[in-house]
């Protein structure tokens, strides 16, 4: 049986990524809804109730209005927005994060996708905690830097408007309430809620977050090297995984921390800088945001579900 893999929102910025990242496949049948119904709830209870996943590309609200719509038991469903994703009966959606997670979404009925923020932070401190090499109750901050295609069609129209005028580098998130602390607290494993500092710059694409840690009043402090060994410890027991945890040494700068590196990809890769004579670390990730952080995940994911079909 060819499994039929309906997008919902195919035509946004994320659905787009999905259908091009899918055009080439012969092993799955994308059935696509008329441009003119996408918006009718008649015509997409039609469409997801006949798909065996189904990946929501839409606004929160329109997301939760699409399960609804479902009312069957076959249909499996991969949740890219934020609806759903601290959301009992919902299997997070990053597969590295675990040794058992690809497992959980191989068989999951709903999966929620990550978003983009959190999943460099989570794919640090998760193993950290984990291991006991950082404390739960670390205060966190996270620092970073997203492409203008995170804000999906309305920033990208308005990024491309303003051209030359765009600003370079734009921090927002002022309110301190960004949208993705209540998932990143409960899959890093942290005590309270990490302070986000997000920032958006004039690039379509690409994405890097970083967390400075000071670990100088910690009873026990971990070595660079110790974290390093941790993180490479867990990512290399994860079968298919795509993080990737850079080589450990000393250097004042490097190219790999631009965040365009991984444009196209679902690649993700963990970089460790540390000054164990001062006590303190700077980890930082680098990955698109329309890859493993949107699009690349939710193909991942949709794979591994239908290998549990
Ligand atoms: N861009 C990114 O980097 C990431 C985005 N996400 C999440 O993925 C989801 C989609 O985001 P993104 O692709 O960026 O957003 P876009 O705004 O680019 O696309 C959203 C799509 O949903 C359609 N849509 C809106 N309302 C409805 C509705 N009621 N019924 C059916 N279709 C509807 C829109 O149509 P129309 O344009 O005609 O209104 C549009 O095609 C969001 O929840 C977003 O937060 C997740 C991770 C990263
Ligand atoms: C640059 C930008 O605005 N980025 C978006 C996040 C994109 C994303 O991951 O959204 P989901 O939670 O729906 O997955 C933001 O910070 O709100």
């Amino acid at each position: 049986m060819t499994a039929k893999i309906f997008i919902d929102g195919e035509h946004g910025t994320t659905g787009l990524q999905i259908r091009t990242r899918l055009a080439e496949r012969r092993d799955i049948e994308v059935i696509s809804i008329p441009p003119e119904k996408r918006k009718d709830p008649a015509a997409r209870a039609e469409f997801l109730n006949a798909a065996d996943i189904a990946i929501l590309c839409l606004p929160d609200d329109a997301a939760r209005e699409s399960v609804s719509l479902i009312e069957n038991d076959n249909t499996r469903v991969i949740d890219a927005s934020t609806a759903h994703r601290v959301t009992e009966g919902w299997t997070y959606g990053f597969a590295e994060m675990d040794k058992a997670q690809g497992d959980a979404i191989r068989t999951a009925k709903r999966v929620a996708n990550p978003g983009c923020w959190p999943q460099g932070p989570i794919a640090f401190l998760r193993p950290l905690i984990r291991a006991g090499l950082l404390p739960a109750n670390l205060p966190i901050t996270v620092n970073g830097i997203s492409g203008y295609s995170g804000g999906g069609r309305t920033m990208i129209e308005d990024y491309e408007a303003k051209g030359d005028a765009a600003p370079e580098f734009m921090p927002y998130g002022l309110s301190l309430n960004h949208k993705h602390l209540p998932e990143l607290q409960a899959y890093a494993g942290l005590a309270g809620a990490p302070l986000m500092q997000p920032a958006v710059g004039d690039f379509a694409q690409g994405m890097l977050t970083a967390l400075p840690l000071q670990l100088g009043h910690l009873d026990s402090v971990p070595t660079g090297a110790r974290m390093h060994a941790a993180l490479a410890d867990h990512y290399s027991a994860i079968k298919d995984g795509v993080v990737k945890v850079a080589p450990y040494g000393a250097i004042e700068r490097t190219e790999e921390l631009n965040p365009e590196t991984h444009n196209n990809t679902n690649d993700m890769t963990l970089h460790v800088f540390v000054n164990d004579a001062r006590a303190q670390a700077l980890l930082v990730a680098v990955y698109d945001n329309l890859g493993k952080g949107a699009s690349g995940a939710a193909v991942q994911n949709m794979d591994l579900m239908l290998q549990g079909l």
